[in-house]
């Protein structure tokens, strides 16, 4: 039902003991027990994410070309690229304040991208360590970063409608680490959700500064509106700006597969002029994080229900951006359904 095609990024997932037989790569980002820093000694990006609890349950995102891929290092961000797609990462240590180094890595890379001529920036995954506990101001983590990515995006005029797709969540350990997929030609469409508040309008009562990132977006190499991809970002049980559901995991698990379904259904697809017709069954490579582990099996059972049979999904046992969110779900619609 789905093919590639090779003018837009391509990624899988694949186990953490299969990544020698790989060729064609242009990042590799490792879901594992341990976090590091970006890496390029390979030829390629290479970086450690802590995201598993061990390595049995961790898993390698590999995001592959059939392009020259060219690599480099500058300001703490690593990076690789072919020409048309960059991907690129960073990692803030450990520490008691983040709003300011944050700022700093993240001005780092939009300038990096900016310099390498990939300003249409697709897609960004942040991980936060303790992303629920207080920094030493009494501010938790999760705002204290929301406050420096938002004066790094306005420090390099990117307005509120040009954020990319995101995904903010818990991590294990390494501080705070992140990369960002960046395209040079590909026509790149914001995408919100109707029955969610932009998440760059929540009100102040979430943070002194609000999360800058767009729902979706919709990444195509010609002008043919049916043939883009569509990179879903994390989604939780939000309705408005409000939290739903608090404690109960199944109802958030259903209410954040809705909030997707509606994000990629033919309503929204319509407001943005995108010819596509998807379900929750099309979408892939599909990222699952559930808070408390014993949670998992019945989180996995909804998943599956909604599903392909065919989607590579992984669970991942981690904290989400709010206390009060027990689960949240992300994945790639990564071409389109051929009927329409
Ligand atoms: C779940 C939400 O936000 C989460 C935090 C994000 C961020 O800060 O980049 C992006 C998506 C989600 O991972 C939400 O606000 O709906």
């Amino acid at each position: 039902m789905t093919q590639q095609i090779s003018a837009l990024p391509a990624s899988a997932f694949v186990p953490l003991d299969e990544l020698d037989e790989l060729s064609g790569v242009l990042g590799v980002i490792n879901y594992t027990s341990g976090a590091g820093d970006p890496d390029i000694s390979p030829g390629h990006l290479r970086f450690d994410l802590h995201m598993a609890h061990g390595t049995a349950e961790g898993f390698a995102e590999v995001w592959t070309t059939d392009r020259p891929v060219e690599t480099g290092e500058s300001g703490g961000i690593g990076y690789a690229h072919d020409g048309e797609h960059l991907l690129c990462a960073g990692r803030v240590p450990p520490s008691e304040r983040y709003a300011e180094a944050t700022r700093a890595a993240y001005t780092a890379m939009l300038e990096l991208m900016e310099s390498l001529g990939y300003q249409r920036c697709a897609r960004m995954w942040n991980f936060v360590n303790d992303i629920n506990a207080d920094n030493a101001d009494g501010l938790e983590v999760y705002r204290d970063f929301c406050l420096g990515r938002a004066e790094a995006f306005e420090a390099r005029d990117f307005s509120d409608t040009s954020v990319p797709a995101a995904t903010g969540i818990g991590s294990l350990g390494g501080g705070i680490s992140f990369y960002v997929l960046a395209s040079r030609t590909n026509a790149l469409t914001p995408i919100e959700n109707s029955k969610q508040v932009s998440a760059y309008n929540y009100p102040e009562r979430y943070g002194p500064r609000p999360p800058k990132f767009a729902r979706a977006t919709y990444l195509s190499a010609t002008e043919d509106r049916a043939a883009g991809q569509l990179y879903v970002s994390g989604t939780s049980s939000i309705r408005g700006h409000e939290t739903l559901f608090a404690g109960d995991v199944e109802k958030q698990t259903l209410l954040a597969l809705e909030n997707i379904a509606h994000l990629v259904g033919s309503e929204t697809a319509a407001d943005y002029r995108i010819e596509q017709h998807n379900t929750l069954a099309d979408l892939d490579t599909i990222k699952v994080y559930v808070r408390h582990r014993e949670d998992i099996p019945a989180v996995r059972r909804i998943c599956e229900e909604h599903f392909s049979p065919d989607a590579q999904v992984a669970y991942l046992n981690v904290d989400v951006c709010r206390a009060d969110l027990s689960v949240e779900l992300e994945g790639i619609v990564h071409a389109p359904r051929n009927e329409p």
